[in-house]
């Protein structure tokens, strides 16, 4: 069943409430700014661009130019850029774009940036972009998600230490290489909570720009407490150039992190940079004690509209009623109606997925084929399901929340909410699976 606009219900939306933050009563609005032709984007580099073409992408969606006009130039990162743009509104290349042209001119390879999402899939979706645009300006990217081993991501993680190879060289000198041979790393809470509690040679001290996607979700829940101990082990000191070690020796500072340009307001004689933050999501929270967590620099909204939040423009709706007896059948009825087209069903809880999938096995020759795609089922079999899915093998997924947030399938055209959400961000989230990207 999916609720649909009737007539006049926009005007029964509640008046928006002002934000307690006085910084998110004036935000910048996203649909102020057009489209952009990549080649007309100022100070993009011309390999990012090259590259962004050869995805197939010719122009900026409004959250992308504005984004890059916060990030990039006079003002650059001055500020911490928080993102509410509805779902599929490309956030996700709005911020892997400026931080791989701000990191383009490094000099030493060390992890950078920290990109932080709260499920495999949506990290290794989000790795996708990344592997597109870092490696045409010499950037290397790493996922840190759980989908290999722990030993197989350290080995893509940290260089082999010198002393293995050189015996004699001695510790002060070994010392001072930055271990992490990644600029980039895209993770999920428990990944990194394994690398930066056990993983040695790992370490976030020259981190530049943290990245928290799905930010609502990702504040809602704890995961280990990933954010305060990122926060803390990034936090600028008034510490001097030179260091002390763990055993009292010091050390001229193996590698001064350069500030950037631009005034920093506050971090005057830091010799760290601050950690520049985006924060993104589709139902950004305006909850202050959710908000706070992130210890955000002079924070600047990017709002899509008025509204708290959007579905996207192109994205229709409709409802459809029935007596609960004969729901089911109606389903089917609909899936036969909709047949050769991608759907997803959404339910209100995996044992409900697992029953609706077991009740339609029972029906035989449906012109449809449909999976279950739900937390009860192993990874591999979700992973192979999803792949079967986007090839078009089959047609009807039926699950729960778990595919709710950010999977982008292109050609989904359906979202069937079996049961109507009992929030109206599960709603926003679920059915912007479909009417992606315009
Ligand atoms: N400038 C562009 N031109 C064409 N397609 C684009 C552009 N930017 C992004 N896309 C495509 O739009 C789709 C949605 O992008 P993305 O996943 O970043 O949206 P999103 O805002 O993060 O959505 P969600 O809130 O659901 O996570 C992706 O398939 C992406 O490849």
């Amino acid at each position: 069943m999916v609720a649909m606009k009737t007539k006049g219900q926009e005007d029964e939306a509640p008046e928006e409430r002002v934000p307690h933050l006085p910084w998110m009563r004036h935000p910048v609005d996203i649909d102020s700014f057009s489209g952009c032709p990549v080649t007309s984007l100022p100070r993009l580099d011309p390999r990012l661009a090259e590259a962004l073409q050869r995805m197939g992408i010719e122009s900026f969606f409004p959250v992308q130019v504005s984004t890059w006009l916060e990030t990039i130039g006079p003002g650059a990162f001055q500020r911490d850029i928080c993102i509410n743009s509805p779902t599929g509104s490309g956030k996700t290349l709005a911020y892997a774009l400026p931080i791989v042209q701000m990191l383009s001119t490094r000099k030493v390879r060390c992890l950078r940036a920290l990109v932080v999402l709260p499920t495999r899939d949506l990290a290794l979706q989000v790795k996708e972009v990344f592997d597109v645009i870092a490696p045409v300006v010499g950037l290397t990217v790493a996922s840190a998600v759980g989908q290999s081993s722990i030993a197989d991501e350290i080995s893509n993680l940290i260089k082999k230490s010198k002393q293995e190879l050189y015996p004699s060289l001695d510790d002060e000198y070994v010392e001072m290489e930055p271990q992490t041979k990644v600029d980039i790393l895209v993770a999920t809470p428990g990944r990194l909570m394994d690398h930066i509690n056990m993983t040695k040679g790992f370490s976030l001290e020259h981190l530049q720009y943290l990245v928290v996607d799905e930010t609502d979700r990702m504040l809602r829940e704890a995961y280990q407490s990933w954010l305060p101990t990122v926060i803390q082990f990034t936090r600028p000191t008034n510490q001097d150039h030179f260091r002390h070690d763990t055993a009292g020796r010091t050390l001229l500072h193996p590698l001064t992190t350069i500030r950037r340009s631009g005034v920093e307001r506050g971090f005057k004689g830091k010799c760290y940079p601050r950690l520049a933050k985006i924060v993104c999501s589709a139902t950004l929270t305006q909850d202050p004690s959710k908000l706070s967590q992130l210890e955000l620099h002079h924070p600047l909204l990017l709002n899509s509209g008025k509204k708290r939040y959007r579905i996207p423009t192109k994205l229709e709706s409709y409802k459809l009623i029935c007596t609960s007896n004969i729901k089911p059948l109606c389903l089917i009825v609909l899936l036969q109606e909709l047949r050769g087209e991608k759907c997803l069903v959404f339910t209100k809880s995996v044992d409900d997925s697992h029953r609706l999938s077991t009740l339609l096995g029972f029906f035989d020759d449906l012109p449809f084929k449909f999976s279950e795609f739900s937390s009860l089922q192993r990874e591999s079999t979700r992973r192979k399901t999803l792949a079967a899915f986007k090839e078009g093998k089959i047609d009807v997924l039926i699950g729960s929340d778990i595919m709710a947030r950010g999977i982008h399938i292109d050609g989904l055209r359906y979202v069937i909410n079996y049961e109507m959400p009992q929030y109206v961000k599960t709603y926003i989230h679920r059915a912007g699976r479909t009417a992606r990207a315009g």
